[in-house]
This record gives structure tokens, C-alpha cells and sequence, in this order.
């Protein structure tokens, strides 16, 4: 599993539903995570355990699956670790992450597992959700902390609880304006750690444009994708993650010129009157990695 594959959606399905677990992997996502936190009651807890173990041994999937684990500070965390690795998921995503020291603790466990079982060193991987001010305050110490993490996501929905505030509606012009801050210093980390930014789930299933809205806003923002809660929403947010005719098109452009201006020994010149250095070709080479990635390019090189 590469570091920078494709994560333009990261889908939820609750774990304690036999339907959604079988059915969830067929409707596009880039990712699926089988949950076993927020959407299944205390009730539920070790029947939904139980029943995301065989769907991860019995079943093939066309995409990466996850599992969200319960907080290891809750009662339930550490058996979710020692019940659903030997399942191997294809990563643990922590939610309400607060520390390096948590994610450590994860990766030895992982590690003993993968030796027991006979998995390859590292095969599991770990993305983490930062919900709360701590966890923003430490972003950068989680995304850095073991060589397994892939991604660190936002929980918008705890993360407006814990600021004792509401999850607005993201618009480039209006709303989604208590996750600001929060969002952009998500990607910073991110960066830093040289691993994805994945933003948070859009609650409202039938409001389709302004989940489109707010996919552009966090896009410009530089995340790498976003979580969602339904099949319906997948399009939506890939429509506007993939880069389009026009982009590539123009991506191509950069790198043509961008050669013939080295050709000359320059480092600069001009497309269509706007200047052309390396900034622009470092962006035109990532729309055509992402659009290779979502199979609308073929060509190698430019
Ligand atoms: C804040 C947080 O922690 S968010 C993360 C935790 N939340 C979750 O995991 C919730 C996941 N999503 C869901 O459970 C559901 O989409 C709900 C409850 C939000 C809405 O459910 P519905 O109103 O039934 O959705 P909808 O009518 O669009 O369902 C259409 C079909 O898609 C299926 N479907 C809906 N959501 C999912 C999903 N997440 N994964 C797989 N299949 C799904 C339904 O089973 C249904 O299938 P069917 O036609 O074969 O019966
Ligand atoms: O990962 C997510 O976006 C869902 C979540 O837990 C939250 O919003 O609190
Ligand atoms: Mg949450």
C-alpha cells in the first residue's frame, strides 16, 4: 500500500450492520473504514467487533479497509486492537487522537501482531482523526509519529463539540468558519510529516451542493480527500478531487514550457502572459499524478 495512493473518499459503514460492511467497498470509494466507535451504541460494542473480524477475514475487498477503533483510553480500544489485527485491516484509524505517545503505543502493538501472525513488517497502517484542541495542539507529533501513518483526518463533528460550538456548513464564502483555523493547521501537519490530509464527514445527505462547496473550500485548503457517511456522496466529492480535462490540459501546457524554457537554460518564462517557474511545475506535476492516480490520464511523463 503506497503512502500517496489515491484517498479522495474514506467512507464509513457502521459495524454493527452485516449489509453495509458486505455492500460498503462496491460503490467507488478510494477507502472504507468499518466502524466500531461513534455509530455503535455501548450495547453493541462486542457484537460489532465480532462482526467487522469476519467480514475482514471472510470477505475480498476492491479497496483499502480500515477500522475505527475505539479511544485507547476507552474500555473498549485495546480489545478492538487485539481482536481486529489479526484480521488484518489495511489500517487503524484513531479516532480523537491527542498524542504521539498514543500512536507509539498503537504501533507496538500492530508490530507484535504483525510478528505473531506472520504479516509483513509495517503492512498495517494508521491514520488518526484530531477532534479536540489538544490533539490540533500535537497534529504535528501524531502525523511524525511512526512510520506507519498514512494520513491524519479531521473530526469536525467533535472537534465544533469540544470547542463548544456548532459544525457550520463549509462555503468558500460563508459557514465552516469554527473549523477554519483547525482545518488549515491539519494540512500544515500533514505536510510537514509528508503524509495526507483528509477532511470530515458532510452530515446533511440531501444537501448535494453545499457538500460540493465545502469539498472545494477544503481542497483549496490542500486536503487530500474527505471523509463521508453514504454511497451517494462519493461522486460528489471525486467530481471535484479529480482533476478535470481543463486542468490536465493545462498541467501539460506548464510542463511543455516548462521544458523548452531549460532547453534555453532559463528557469522562467511566460504561458499565456503568466509567469511559469518551478512552483507552477511542481502543481502541474501533482494534477497529473492525481489524474494517472484516478485512471483520467494515461500518459507517463507529461
Ligand atoms: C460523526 C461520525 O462519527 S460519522 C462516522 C460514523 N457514521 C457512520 O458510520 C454512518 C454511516 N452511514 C450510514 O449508516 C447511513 O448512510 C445513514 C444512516 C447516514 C443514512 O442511511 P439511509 O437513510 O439508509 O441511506 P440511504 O437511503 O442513502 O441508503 C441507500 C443505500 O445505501 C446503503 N448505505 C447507506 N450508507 C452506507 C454506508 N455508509 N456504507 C454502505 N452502504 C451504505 C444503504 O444500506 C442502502 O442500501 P439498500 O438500498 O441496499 O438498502
Ligand atoms: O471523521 C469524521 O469526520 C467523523 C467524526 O468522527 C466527527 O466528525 O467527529
Ligand atoms: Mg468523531
Amino acid at each position: 500500500m503506497l503512502k500517496e495512493r489515491l484517498r479522495r473518499t474514506v467512507m464509513y459503514a457502521a459495524g454493527n450492520n452485516p449489509g453495509l460492511l458486505q455492500n460498503a467497498a462496491i460503490y467507488g470509494a478510494d477507502s472504507v473504514i468499518f466502524d466500531v466507535e461513534d455509530s455503535v451504541a455501548v450495547s453493541e460494542k462486542d457484537s460489532a467487533r465480532e462482526l467487522v473480524y469476519h467480514a475482514l477475514k471472510k470477505l475480498k475487498f476492491p479497496c483499502e479497509i480500515g477500522v475505527r477503533i475505539n479511544h485507547i483510553s476507552t474500555p473498549w480500544g485495546y480489545d478492538d486492537l487485539e481482536y481486529l489485527l489479526p484480521a488484518k485491516p489495511d489500517y487503524i484509524r484513531l479516532p480523537k487522537g491527542e498524542s504521539g505517545e498514543e500512536i507509539k503505543d498503537i504501533d507496538n502493538i500492530i508490530t507484535k501482531v504483525e510478528e505473531q501472525q506472520g504479516f509483513e513488517p509495517g503492512s498495517i497502517k494508521i491514520m488518526v482523526s484530531i477532534e479536540s484542541p489538544k490533539g490540533l495542539r500535537n497534529a504535528y507529533e501524531i502525523a511524525s509519529a511512526s512510520p506507519r501513518m498514512i494520513a491524519i483526518a479531521i473530526g469536525g463533528e467533535d472537534f465544533a463539540a469540544s470547542l463548544k460550538t456548532e459544525k457550520t456548513k463549509g462555503n468558500i464564502f460563508t459557514g465552516g468558519r469554527e473549523l477554519f483555523v483547525a482545518r488549515s493547521m491539519i494540512v500544515f501537519a500533514a505536510r510537514e510529516a509528508g503524509i495526507q490530509a483528509i477532511d470530515s464527514v458532510f452530515s446533511d445527505l440531501r444537501d448535494e451542493e453545499t457538500l460540493i462547496n465545502e469539498v472545494m473550500l477544503v481542497k483549496e485548503l490542500g486536503f487530500d480527500g474527505k471523509s463521508c457517511v453514504n454511497p451517494r456522496q462519493i461522486d460528489l466529492i471525486h467530481q471535484v478531487f479529480t482533476p478535470s480535462e481543463k486542468e490536465i490540459d493545462y498541467a501539460q501546457r506548464v510542463l511543455a514550457v516548462f521544458e523548452e524554457a531549460q532547453a534555453k537554460n532559463s528557469g522562467v518564462i511566460a504561458l499565456n502572459g503568466k509567469m511559469i517557474d518551478m512552483p507552477m511545475v511542481i502543481r502541474a506535476e501533482r494534477v497529473l499524478a492525481n489524474a494517472r492516480a484516478a485512471g483520467v490520464y494515461q500518459k507517463e511523463g507529461i
